[in-house]
């Protein structure tokens, strides 16, 4: 066994970034099966587990006159209190809500990151990377990114077809879309095109593909994967994360895995990762010793009845954290 981490296990049972509810039960279904004694039965001291909830609910000032009819449906005006005062975007959904829920678990992580802890964030909806990784930017001022996804997740409110925030994160942190998302817990970009390397893509609109083509992010898509094998593609992504960083975080979305081994998502794309290659991924992620955070995202039990997609992922994350078969 590697040398133990003290994990800090942050739970985030927030799913407003997505179109369908019921990733907020993803926290909970990963711990019931049995995350935290299996995490210490590899011997990692799991020091705190916390769960970031909204502070309050989002404030919905009625203005004099109160708001016309004719107003977008998007929400309030924007906060004067908030640190990022950009006006709400009414093709946005939810903007105040995942501002107000990123902004906290920010806190957490940089918290936790400050203290030499492993943050292990357990989503909710992809749209928490934000929140994420604006935390880890904090220590990290070069943070490499390992994006294991079906999607890119690079759209702005100019290319969403859907709108919801959990398909905009990556842009966000790359510091493209709306002000309150990109310079949430400090200055954007949290992260540089250069730092990134996306993995398992299979399913991306066409300004995330402009976007991953004007900034030259590294993409390994599922193509990739089937012709290099998903060993090769991991020795290069590990090189690439690695070069002139200082810190990898793996932000894992578990619709990166075929829908025949996580049915629980909310955005199943058909021709993903297979168990054994997700597996392998982190397997080789945790033999090169270079991950100090991750988070597991996506999980929506209430899509399926048996919990197999939570099991997953609490094995995913325990072969990331160093459990080997022998
Ligand atoms: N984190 C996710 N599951 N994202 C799905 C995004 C789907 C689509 N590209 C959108 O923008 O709506
Ligand atoms: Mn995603
Ligand atoms: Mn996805």
């Amino acid at each position: 066994m590697n040398k133990p981490h003290l994990l800090n296990v942050i739970s985030v049972p927030f799913d407003l970034g997505a179109g369908l509810r019921g990733a907020s039960l993803g926290p909970e279904a990963i711990i019931q099966a049995g995350l935290v004694r299996r995490l210490r039965q590899i011997g990692h001291v799991v020091e705190a587990t916390a769960t970031v909830h909204t502070p309050q609910p989002p404030v919905r000032r009625h203005k004099t006159p109160s708001p016309a009819a004719g107003q977008p449906a998007g929400g309030p005006a924007a906060d004067p209190a908030s640190d990022a005062p950009a006006p709400a975007d009414s093709r946005l959904k939810h903007l105040d809500e995942v501002t107000a829920i990123n902004r906290e678990l920010a806190h957490h992580v940089a918290a936790s990151a400050a203290g030499g802890r492993f943050p292990l964030v357990l989503g909710g909806d992809h749209s928490l990377a934000i929140g994420t990784i604006s935390g880890l930017a904090q220590t990290h001022r070069r943070l490499g990114v390992l994006w294991f996804d079906a999607h890119s997740d690079l759209n702005t409110a100019d290319t969403s077809p859907s709108g919801n925030l959990h398909g905009m994160s990556l842009s966000a942190l790359l510091g493209k879309g709306h002000e309150r998302l990109t310079r949430l817990g400090g200055a954007a970009p949290k992260v540089r095109p250069e730092h990134v390397v996306m993995i398992g893509l299979r399913d991306l609109d066409p300004g995330e593909k402009a976007l991953i083509a004007a900034e030259g992010i590294h993409c390994f898509t599922m193509h990739d994967i089937d012709k290099l094998g998903m060993a090769q593609v991991i020795e290069e992504a590990i090189r690439i994360v690695s070069r002139d960083t200082d810190g990898v975080h793996v932000s894992f979305d578990i619709d990166s895995v075929d829908p025949a081994e996580a049915p629980g998502t909310g955005t199943p794309v058909r021709g993903g990762l297979s168990y054994r290659e997700a597996h392998l991924a982190l397997e080789l992620l945790a033999e090169a010793r270079i991950v100090t955070s991750a988070e597991f995202v996506e999980v929506n039990p209430a899509l399926e009845s048996d919990g197999r997609t939570a099991k997953l992922a609490v094995d995913l994350i325990c072969s990331l954290l160093g459990e080997t078969i022998l």
